[in-house]
């Protein structure tokens, strides 16, 4: 295992790019927005959160027809998390109202007062109604007539990319049933919707049976990362045959549509660069990617011959890498790995020589994908990712930059390292030695020097990692009219943010 820093492949800001790897990832300079003194943080504060920019540098109120505070709220102000919308943490009486308030469902069973100034006021403007319930804190959702509203199974709608759909077609007012096996997902991610009456939680695998009257299926089930997908490699191979088998027959009985979310991997290593729809891949069928791999292959084939001899409606999205609140911290994945060592002032391991490249793509832009190609007509496979590629040696910099760069603008906290005596964490930050800190970390009993700069290390590399990955995204731009809107450094940004509140309330415990 080496030690050193990475080639500078990440051309200089403002220049403008030249050659075919690093030409899309550009972070613009460092805001220059006034530093916070560390008693100014609060774990997950979302009031130091700056404005959503899209790719064009314009801010972002909504995502699809959804406000995007909304949505942020669902994840950054999730009680595990420790945040809560609309700025701080509530300390009294009047916060506390101020934060159910927020919170009170528009909908039928959940009465509230309208608040005229925020995007979520125009989204949920309906009146006062009746109280079936006695929970009153549900986000707002959309009132929908009933011919425009669908029963939607979402398969693995506890996991990452799953609970973000899940929470999309809540707000736009559909009733939703989740199956999950929680296996990769949590129900914490999902737990903002139990009790609401457009929703539905069962614990169940597909691999087994399963009857439900609904009109779409979205079916996600099956772990993504590779860590997690490899870990028991058969029960990987059953999920994508049984558990696709399943769902198929169950689109066939029920009449739903059915989406396949499959993935970028289906091409393995790919000879053809950039990925079209047409490429038929290039896979290891013996290797320990297999399972996932080529589980995603015959899943693909189930789809097609249930639509062809059985007429099932089927839409196939090809998700290339995707990241963003949510991702369990322990999955291996390059983006929430890169961030919690960033964050934690670990060395960010990079497997190989870190010139294989990766094109990331931030989780609401992959909904907005997958729904739209779910109402759409178009049953070919369909690629859905960005074309924002660099290799896995610029991520891991640019990742690391970014943890930094938030951390002297205070926007992150450096570190929790006590409760003192009245309650109040307390944050180790700027303006404070490295001796002086590491102190705190010592008295506060945590070993990991939280507040050293990471180091960006080699080591070996892992079987089969796919060298490159691009994908052509035509066909999504003209059969769907999609395309992601968000800037890499705002998702970045939202990325960090959420997984700083998670080490934070972690430290905290
Ligand atoms: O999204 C996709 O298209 C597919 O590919 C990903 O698989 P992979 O690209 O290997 O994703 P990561 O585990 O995030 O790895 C990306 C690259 O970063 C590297 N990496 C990852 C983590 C790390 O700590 N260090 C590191 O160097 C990997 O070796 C690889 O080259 C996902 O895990 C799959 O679920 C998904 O279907």
């Amino acid at each position: 295992m080496s030690s050193r820093d990475p080639p500078p492949l990440l051309p200089p800001l403002d220049e403008s790019p030249t050659d075919e790897v690093s030409h899309l990832v550009h972070l613009a300079p460092p805001s220059r927005r006034p530093k916070k003194k560390p008693s100014e943080l609060s774990l997950a504060s979302n009031s130091s959160r700056s404005l959503t920019l899209d790719r064009d540098g314009n801010p972002m109120t909504k995502v699809g027809e959804v406000p995007i505070d909304l949505l942020q709220s669902l994840y950054l102000s999730n009680p595990t998390t420790g945040g809560t919308p609309p700025s701080s943490r509530p300390t009294t009486p009047a916060q506390h109202e101020q934060v159910l308030q927020h919170h009170q469902s528009h909908s039928l069973a959940h009465a509230r007062s309208r608040s005229a100034d925020s995007a979520v006021s125009e989204f949920a403007a309906w009146p006062r109604s009746v109280v079936h319930s006695s929970r009153q804190t549900f986000p707002p959702v959309k009132r929908l007539a009933v011919k425009d509203r669908k029963r939607i199974l979402v398969t693995g709608g506890a996991g990452f990319v799953g609970s973000h759909l899940v929470d999309r077609l809540m707000c736009l007012g559909h009733d939703v049933v989740v199956l999950d096996n929680f296996f990769s997902g949590s129900k914490l991610s999902i737990s903002h919707w139990g009790g609401h009456p457009n929703f539905e939680l069962v614990r169940a695998d597909v691999v087994e049976t399963f009857m439900v009257e609904v009109d779409q299926i979205y079916h996600l089930a099956c772990p993504a990362s590779p860590k997690a997908y490899q870990h028991n490699a058969v029960k990987t191979l059953k999920t994508n045959f049984m558990g696709t088998m399943n769902m198929l027959g169950l689109a066939k009985r029920v009449k739903a549509r059915f989406l396949l979310s499959s993935t970028s991997e289906i091409y393995g290593s790919p000879e053809e660069h950039p990925q079209k729809e047409t490429y038929w891949g290039n896979v290891n069928c013996v290797g320990p990617r297999a399972c996932y791999d080529e589980g995603k292959r015959v899943a693909e084939a189930l789809t097609y011959g249930y639509h062809r001899q059985d007429n099932v409606d089927v839409r196939v999205a090809r998700i290339f890498n995707c990241y963003g609140p949510r991702m369990n911290s322990s999955d291996g994945r390059l983006v929430s790995n890169f961030i919690v060592a960033a964050l934690r002032g670990e060395d960010l391991q990079i497997y190989g020589d870190g010139t294989a490249t990766r094109s990331l793509m931030f989780v609401h832009d992959l909904v907005t994908g997958l729904i739209k190609l779910m109402s759409s007509s178009y049953t070919d496979p369909v690629n859905i990712g960005t074309e924002d590629e660099a290799t896995v040696a610029e991520w891991a910099t640019l990742i690391r930059d970014k943890v930094e760069e938030m951390r002297d603008r205070g926007e992150i906290a450096l570190c929790v390292a006590s409760d003192d005596e009245d309650g109040e964490e307390e944050v180790l930050g700027e303006g404070e030695g490295e001796e002086e800190q590491e102190d705190k970390l010592v008295l506060a009993g945590l070993e990991r020097p939280r507040g050293r700069r990471s180091e960006i290390v080699y080591v070996d590399a892992v079987v089969d990692d796919p060298p490159r990955r691009r994908p052509d995204t035509t066909r999504a731009k003209e059969v769907l009219g999609w395309k992601p809107t968000y800037s890499i450094e705002a998702g970045i940004e939202e990325t960090i943010r959420y997984f700083s509140a998670i080490e934070s309330e972690s430290a905290s415990y």
